[in-house]
């Protein structure tokens, strides 16, 4: 016999407000009470009995931090009072105008503010360095205070190559940031201590009827498993076996024993079903479980699906031996009220490949190829659970809904023993594959969730008697990137699955979040405006809890009421920088997320997502080998673990019945929307793999760019310095040597340099002689030299026809007197110079080489002048720079500049083309005293020359890039006197 609650398994404490609110003989109201509200059921119906309260000014959400800052619990009374006061304002409002759209208002309002403050609390666990002696890397994680941690990039200040030069970062993740917790638990924190602070107020809570919600959160090899199941040691039990002992410690002495006889023999007890639903048992349960429960942790007697799978008993019978789970317990009590009686329910599920199984359940196990060397063989058969919506039967007063596993068992427990060994079979039962991140890696996500079930020992034994809470704790899978652990095949899917959860909860808070802080801004309106959230309510984002089966099944806690806890686990020794950021991230923004975000659409019957309509899916089949002893001398034993995963079926659920019937069409569009986003899914993470390979690529050419550029510059700004150094070390000779400063610095370096004036001198005679021969042979093919009026003058001994100054290629020099009047003569030179911006323009008049061809056939037309005298100005001031073809009177000086322009010295050769030389002419904004030196010997030259034969003048035309000292006498003797400068392919040269 089924004995359903039906409509009437509503919690006693719904059930009396109801009553209360029928007093006005008004249809139900529709108030939200919260199931942990019914905890104070009986006082607070009783204080609605006898007085009437105004209606509860909304409280401004400015007000917010305020009211975080007290104490929990206080924060918890004041919810309740302030829902109590919401459900007597609701009746007074209906008495009153009958309107029930304000009452609405009135309690939508209370609730945003109330589940406004409800904070998700973050509590950051660093995982001690596990190696012997000191760590191979100092961690990036720096404790800044019992909240803060700064979390540095190692890579970022160790590379020499690249310091000081700020690093390339391939990655997004901040180098360094501040990260914010509501308490941060240094390596060294005891388990004890990290249970007390982040657990124990959640199992006060489920004590008095709250609910609650904790996972842990981190990359692979993190500590969350040792976080939450403990480890080998002594005292280093994990938060769950510590939660069932500090729950059975306080409930000793007051467990239910109730039960409803239905025979001499057997008797019935009330079991909590889906997620509020409470029932009588459908299987009646022998009158002597207790007995055989006190028996001992015989995994054989403990319950009904131990004792159907006996051969995975025998097997695991090592695994499950009782050991150290009684001698580590905790030895916490927490007061209780004690005018109750209470039972705990324990469920065990895994989240594997978004697929949802039962740790608990019965396996059909068979065994096969037993041999003498204790190897076995286990063939084990389980089917995936489906995920329902939660009928509002199990919580009329409830309008969040919420899913429930369908078929996921619920086993009563009756000590901490009996839950400790069904939470090891459970984690046997539990997927455990190792990758190359860990070997002991979870791919799954561990879901055990304690039910408790109280009752007024004063009260009927009826479901509306009962309040029922839940705690959830939940080991998830790691998350790492595939690519870290460089899984492939099934491990893959793992892992993409993994991902794909843990994305999907980070999305859901995203949503939530940001329609929290919708709701926010609509409260916060002006002051004394009563907000009306409705409008804001409809709009809001609908968040994706459908996207992934873990999200699905959690939904409750966020949507519902119950806190929130999330413990993030890091390893900053030997887990990547980028890896503990993004798991950072995540808790910023789960910190962040305050409230549930009320789901104003009904919840629909789903499939699986991962179920194409119309394809029928082949059970998955797995190996796992499990081994056993081997240590103190026993026998090594292992056993191979066939295992077939069959796809949940829509039918099997047993309370399936108790579902609205769904709507075929709205069901085969849910499908389909399911199955576009699986295939989305699977193209998003194929697509992020592929562009995170790609730029993980582009970014080490980068970086291998940047560094030998980064070198190259470093390289090039020595030499600069250097340069810079040399020049300013030749000035500063120069100065002395002018006398600026004293004398020479000595005789040493002036014989140097004379020495290096000889040579140069050497090479302007090589070099005459050497273009004279080579006009000799280019002569017939420059038609302006042969064409020019002065062309056969002078053949023979003095004859020059194209003048090179050859200036060696090392630095250029500057001659400058060694006495007084030199000084000054070079100065005077120097002043007379014609001006640069005049060179320049000139020389930028000369657009290429035909031009000045053209002129020179122009001047071909010319009459020859008789020769014009040198000017007595540049007699009297020869231009320091010709006293380098007269050694004798050469005062040398150190180079001037060890890396002359290009361009300078490129014009002084005289040997670029045509380009060249038209660049010459743009870019040289402003020619240097040198050019105007060099100007002024070649105008020294052409005196030279001209009063050797006494015959022949030199001079520069106005087109010429050059303008000597002369110019200006040459212009006052009319431009028929004037000779062109000609430029030819080859260099400048001076043509007579
Ligand atoms: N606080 C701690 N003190 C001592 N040892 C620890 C601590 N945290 C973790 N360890 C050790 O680090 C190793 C990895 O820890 P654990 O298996 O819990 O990682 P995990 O995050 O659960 O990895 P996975 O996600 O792959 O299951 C284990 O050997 C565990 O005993």
């Amino acid at each position: 016999m089924n004995t359903r609650s039906g409509g009437a398994a509503t919690t006693r404490a719904s059930s009396r407000l109801n009553r209360s609110t029928n007093q006005t003989e008004q249809p139900a109201a529709p108030v939200r009470t919260t199931r942990a509200a019914s905890g104070l059921r009986l006082a607070e119906a009783a204080a609605k009995k006898t007085t009437t309260r105004a209606p509860v000014a909304r409280q401004p959400l400015a007000n917010h931090n305020t009211a975080e800052a007290k104490s929990a619990p206080a924060k918890k009374a004041q919810t309740k009072a302030t829902t109590v006061k919401v459900a007597k304002a609701t009746s007074t409002v209906l008495e009153g105008d009958r309107e029930p759209i304000k009452v609405r208002v009135v309690v939508t309002a209370v609730d945003d503010v109330q589940l406004l403050r409800q904070n998700a609390q973050a509590f950051l666990r660093i995982r001690p360095n596990l190696s012997d002696g000191e760590p191979s890397v100092a961690p990036y994680i720096e404790h800044l205070s019992d909240a803060s941690v700064r979390m540095v990039d190692p890579t970022q200040d160790n590379n020499p190559t690249l310091a000081p030069y700020p690093r390339f970062r391939p990655s997004a993740a901040p180098a360094s940031a501040v990260y914010t917790f509501s308490h941060v638990f240094p390596p060294a924190t005891q388990q004890s201590e990290f249970f007390t602070k982040t657990t124990l107020p959640l199992v006060n809570g489920l004590l008095n009827g709250e609910n609650g919600l904790l996972f842990a959160y981190g990359v692979t090899n993190s500590g969350k498993t040792f976080t939450m199941q403990g480890g080998n040691n002594r005292s280093s039990a994990g938060i769950l076996p510590r939660t069932l002992d500090v729950i059975f410690n306080s409930i000793d002495g007051l467990q239910s024993t109730s039960k409803v006889p239905v025979s001499f023999t057997q008797s019935w007890q009330y079991r909590p079903v889906r997620l509020h639903g409470i029932e009588l048992e459908d299987s009646p349960l022998p009158l002597d479980v207790a007995g055989i429960f006190s028996r001992g942790p015989s995994l054989a007697h403990i319950h009904s699906p131990i004792e159907s799978e006996p051969v995975m008993a025998e097997v695991l019978a090592e695994h499950l031996k009782p050991s150290s789970l009684d001698v580590d317990a905790d030895p916490t009590v927490l007061k209780v009220d004690r005018n109750y009686e209470y039972s705990i329910w324990l469920s065990y599920a895994e989240v594997y490949n978004e697929k949802i199984y039962d740790l608990l359940a019965d396996v059909d196990g068979s065994t096969g190829n037993n041999n003498a060397t204790m190897s076995q063989r286990i063939l084990l058969t389980r089917k995936a659970l489906s995920i329902r919506p939660s009928p509002p039967s199990d919580s009329p007063d409830s309008t969040t809904g919420g899913k429930y596993v369908a078929g996921l068992r619920q086993i009563r427990v009756n000590s901490a023993i009996e839950a400790k060994n069904l939470v090891k079979l459970g984690q046997l039962h539990r997927r455990v594959f190792g990758t190359l991140a860990n070997s002991q890696s979870s791919r799954s996500h561990g879901v055990v969730t304690m039910r408790l079930l109280k009752k007024h020992r004063g009260e009927k034994d009826e479901p509306a008697s009962y309040v029922s809470a839940r705690l959830t704790l939940i080991d998830l899978a790691g998350s790492e990137r595939t690519k870290h652990t460089q899984t492939t095949g099934d491990r893959l899917k793992e892992a993409g699955n993994i991902n794909k959860s843990l994305m999907v909860l980070g999305q859901c808070m995203e949503v939530m979040r940001a329609n929290q802080r919708r709701i926010a801004q609509a409260l916060g309106g002006p002051k004394g405006e009563r907000a009306d959230t409705r409008d804001v309510r409809k709009n809001l984002a609908v968040v994706p809890f459908r996207h992934s089966k873990l999200t699905e099944i959690l939904m409750d806690y966020f949507v519902g009421d119950g806190r929130t806890v999330m413990i993030v686990n890091v390893n900053p020794y030997d887990t990547g920088f980028d890896e503990n950021s993004h798991v950072m991230k995540f808790a910023a923004l789960a910190k962040e997320v305050h409230t549930p975000a009320p789901i104003q659409h009904p919840f629909p019957r789903i499939a699986s997502p991962t179920k194409v309509s119309g394809i029928p899916q082949a059970p998955r089949h797995r190996q796992v080998t499990l081994s056993t002893g081997g240590r103190e001398g026993r026998k090594f034993s292992e056993t191979q673990v066939e295992v077939f995963e069959e796809d949940e079926d829509e039918g099997d659920a047993s309370d399936s019945d108790s579902e609205a019937p769904p709507n075929p069409l709205i069901e085969a569009l849910f499908d389909e929307i399911d199955s576009l986003r699986l295939q989305l899914f699977e193209a998003e993470e194929r697509a992020a793999l592929i562009e995170a390979e790609t730029r993980e690529e582009i970014t080490r050419e980068m970086s291998a760019r940047m560094q030998e550029m980064e070198k190259m510059y470093a390289k090039r700004l020595v030499k600069e310095v250097e340069q810079q150094e040399e020049k300013a070390d030749a000035k500063i000779d120069m100065l002395h040597r002018a006398g600026v400063f004293g004398r020479t610095p000595g005789k040493m370096r002036v014989d140097e340099e004379e020495d290096e004036d000889e040579e140069e001198m050497d090479d302007v005679e090589q070099s005459i002689v050497k273009d004279e021969d080579a006009n000799d042979d280019d002569e017939s093919h420059v038609p302006s030299r042969s064409s020019s009026p002065l062309a056969n003058k002078g053949r023979g001994k003095s004859r020059i026809s194209e003048i090179r100054i050859a200036v060696p290629s090392g630095p250029a020099h500057c001659v400058l007197p060694t006495d007084e009047s030199e000084a000054e003569t070079a100065t005077a030179t120097e002043t007379e110079t014609e001006p640069d911006s005049q060179v320049d323009e000139d020389e930028e008049t000369d657009e290429d080489d035909g031009d000045y061809r053209e002129e020179s056939d122009e001047s071909d037309e010319y009459e020859p002048e008789p020769p014009v005298q040198p000017t007595p100005k540049a007699k009297k001031r020869p231009s320091p720079a010709l006293n380098r073809f007269n050694p004798s009177a050469t005062r040398g000086l150190p180079p001037l500049e060890q890396a002359p322009s290009p361009i300078f010295e490129r014009d002084v050769r005289g040997s670029f083309g045509a380009g060249e030389r038209e660049s010459f002419g743009k870019n040289t904004k402003k020619p240097s005293s040198k050019i105007s030196a060099l100007a002024s010997d070649l105008n020294a030259l052409r005196i030279a020359s001209s009063s050797k034969d006494g015959s022949e003048e030199w001079d520069m035309s106005e087109d010429d890039s050059m303008v000597l000292p002369s110019k200006k006498a040459a212009k006052k003797a009319g431009p028929a006197k004037r000779k062109k400068y000609v430029s030819s392919s080859s260099g400048y040269g001076c043509r007579r």
